[in-house]
């Protein structure tokens, strides 16, 4: 059976924030509920595991979990909260002798590789335009609206008749993004914060009160939010639909 396992489940600058002092970054910063690292999952199964993406907490997020390697990893977009973590990865693969292979649309690559153009001496690059199987997982990706931040993609998994999407970044998405979120045993939604009342045209995430709307109409059977801020609390009491539960650091899922 595969696991999903959260390693990162917060917004782009973590919780606790590293300037606020806000009621939920102090309990970050003490019993640490709300401490969250940015958003990373990890599939374990007994055809193979990979991550979802690389940000620039990855270094801790292999430590917490015993682990001292990573062979593939599939990514979402180029946005330095997603990949942050890659040049560490590839620093690894080096002083391992070992070749990672990464994962990503090819306009994704195009940029990472921008960025951090050493990364193709210490691991095979290959595009998932045209879909992908990692783990015994058949995943086919599609781009999603990013809103203010342009773009990502989120991807939709299926094995043994299981099927889940993780979309962490997406905002409005329209009739033809929201088509592959039907059918679904989970979905993984990035919710950055409960209710943001930034002007709509600033934003690149959806919040809880518009997620709510999302599930109703794709209507998964389960539903785990990510990618949040500061602005949730998990020891506080926010309204959810029944089938919705936040995503804690470390928490595992059961596939099936
Ligand atoms: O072109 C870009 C634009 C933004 N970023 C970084 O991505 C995140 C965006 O945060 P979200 O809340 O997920 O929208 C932030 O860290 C920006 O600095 C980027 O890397 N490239």
């Amino acid at each position: 059976m595969d696991t999903l396992v959260f390693l990162g489940t917060g917004d782009a600058m973590g919780v606790p924030r590293v300037y606020c002092d806000c009621d939920v970054c102090m309990e970050a910063r003490t019993t640490g509920t709300n401490r969250r690292l940015r958003s990373l999952v990890m599939i374990e199964g007994p055809e193979g595991g990979f991550l979802i993406d690389c940000g620039p907490d990855w270094r801790a997020q292999m430590e917490s979990q015993g682990l001292r390697f990573a062979e593939k990893i599939l990514v979402t977009h180029a946005h330095f909260d997603h990949i942050g973590g890659l040049p560490e990865w590839a620093d690894a693969c080096r002083w391992l002798g070992r070749k990672g292979e990464l994962y990503a649309p090819q306009e994704v690559i195009d940029t990472i590789l921008k960025q951090f153009p050493w990364l193709a001496r210490h691991m095979n690059v290959t595009a998932v335009d045209h879909g992908i199987e990692l783990g015994g997982w058949k995943i086919k990706g599609w781009k999603v609206c990013h809103g203010y931040n342009g773009f990502s993609y989120a991807y939709r998994l299926e094995k043994n008749g299981f099927r889940w999407v993780y979309c962490s970044d997406s905002i409005g998405l329209n009739e033809k993004e929201k088509k592959p979120l039907h059918d679904l045993d989970l979905l993984v939604l990035g919710t950055s914060f409960v209710h943001e009342t930034a002007p709509y045209e600033s934003r690149s995430v959806y919040d809880m009160r518009e997620a709510a709307e999302l599930l109703a109409e794709v209507r998964p059977k389960r539903a785990v939010y990510t990618h949040m801020s500061h602005d949730v609390d998990l020891n506080g009491d926010i309204p959810l639909p029944s089938n919705v539960e936040l995503a804690r650091t470390g928490m595992k899922m059961e596939l099936a």
